[in-house]
């Protein structure tokens, strides 16, 4: 059996180093956010984090292949002159400080050419079949442009399956224990030591949290599921954004299931990170359009990092997210992460929610 060991490794100080570079990035204030062909924002920071990651990964593994969200067309040419050189300048100024963490990771980029070659192989369509890894630079970018939750993801998929997930966290306390809080202030993950965690999984092996560090990998502790007794006491997340998640159909389900605490808004896949470690409950995603399918970066290394801290993690039929259907989630609608004793019945009062709008 594949121990998974050296890729668990390498993607866990690939996401910590392009982390740096995000770090790094938002402290600029200047972040050269371009807007894409769907309204959504880029930054130099997406760019920048996802050629670092190909970089490393093709290091390691060159016959696997890779499905990123972004893509170089808006860097090349004259148009994308300035924009590709702050990426450059960012790519090449950003090492970890560790020679043998750097070493594991090939080293720094040749070119600025190269750099976008490398960003742009990340365009494999997926599938069910064989080796792929799944890369969202930064996720929650509209947080990270605020000063909110984003995260760094990165999931190795064989066969379809989810084998290894990593999240990096800059935002995110440190401490497993810390009470779950929206977005915190840019300030505060400057407080050295207190801010930014890692979290990851591998399967049949458990989740993990360990504290950033800008070297080599802190050590780490095994993080599960809160155990919740009654459903009612349960803390849920969902997204700031009201259109990428149903706030109010979240409201009414957690009405429907007595919840009565608020709840938490944060953006990305921190929010998986969150309930895995204890610091929250519950997940919601609820569908806002019937046309939006869910990209397969936005959710892969969240999955099997709550399902190996002992939840479930389905659309809002109940049906386990399918990763293997090309670079997006197309059969599933919204994400539903619950304890795995409770999660029948939040599905139960999500249908009843859903049923009861048509
Ligand atoms: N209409 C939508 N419904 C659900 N998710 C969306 C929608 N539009 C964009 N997203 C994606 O939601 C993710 C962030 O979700 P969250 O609200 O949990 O932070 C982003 O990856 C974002 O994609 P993009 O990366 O293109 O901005
Ligand atoms: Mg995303
Ligand atoms: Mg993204
Ligand atoms: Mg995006």
């Amino acid at each position: 059996m594949t121990s998974y060991d050296h890729e668990l490794n390498v993607a866990l100080l690939a996401v910590q180093r392009a982390t740096l570079l995000t770090k790094s990035v938002f402290h600029s204030h200047a972040k050269g956010t371009l807007n894409k062909s769907d309204a959504s924002p880029v930054t130099i920071g997406d760019f920048g984090a996802q050629a670092l990651i190909i970089s490393a990964l093709q290091h390691n593994f060159p016959d696997d292949e890779i499905v990123a969200e972004e893509e170089a067309k808006d860097l090349r040419g004259d148009e994308g002159k300035t924009t590709r050189e702050t990426v450059w300048d960012l790519v090449k100024g950003t090492k970890l400080e560790d020679g043998k963490a750097e070493e594991v990771l090939g080293g720094a980029l040749k070119s600025d050419e190269s750099m976008l070659d490398i960003i742009d192989k990340g365009a494999s369509q997926g599938g069910s079949k064989g080796r792929i890894w799944a890369i969202d630079p930064i996720d929650g970018t509209k947080g990270f442009l605020r000063g909110g939750q984003y995260a760094v993801c990165l999931a190795l998929m064989v066969d379809g399956d989810v084998k290894v997930g990593v999240l990096g966290c800059p935002n995110l306390p440190v401490s497993d224990s810390e009470p779950l809080e929206e977005g915190i202030g840019a300030d505060a993950s400057d407080e050295e030591g207190k801010f930014g965690v890692l979290f990851s999984a591998v399967q049949g092996k458990g989740a993990h949290s360990r504290a950033f560090s800008k070297a080599g990998l802190q050590e780490a502790h095994s993080i599960q599921m809160s155990p919740l007794k009654n459903i009612s006491d349960a803390t849920f997340c969902e997204s700031v954004e009201a259109g990428h998640s149903s706030q109010g159909d979240a409201a009414a389900i957690a009405s429907k299931l007595g919840i009565t605490k608020p709840s938490v808004r944060m953006d990305s896949q921190a929010k998986y990170g969150s309930i895995a470690r204890g610091a929250g409950d519950l997940y919601l995603r609820l569908p806002v359009r019937k046309d939006y399918v869910e990209k397969i970066w936005d959710h892969a290394a969240g999955d099997l990092i709550v399902r190996e801290a002992g939840g479930m993690v389905t659309d809002v039929e109940g049906n386990r997210l399918n990763f293997r259907l090309g670079r997006t989630l197309k059969e599933n609608k919204g994400v539903i992460a619950a304890p795995k004793d409770v999660h029948s019945k939040v599905i139960e009062a999500v249908k009843e929610v859903l049923a009861g709008k048509q």
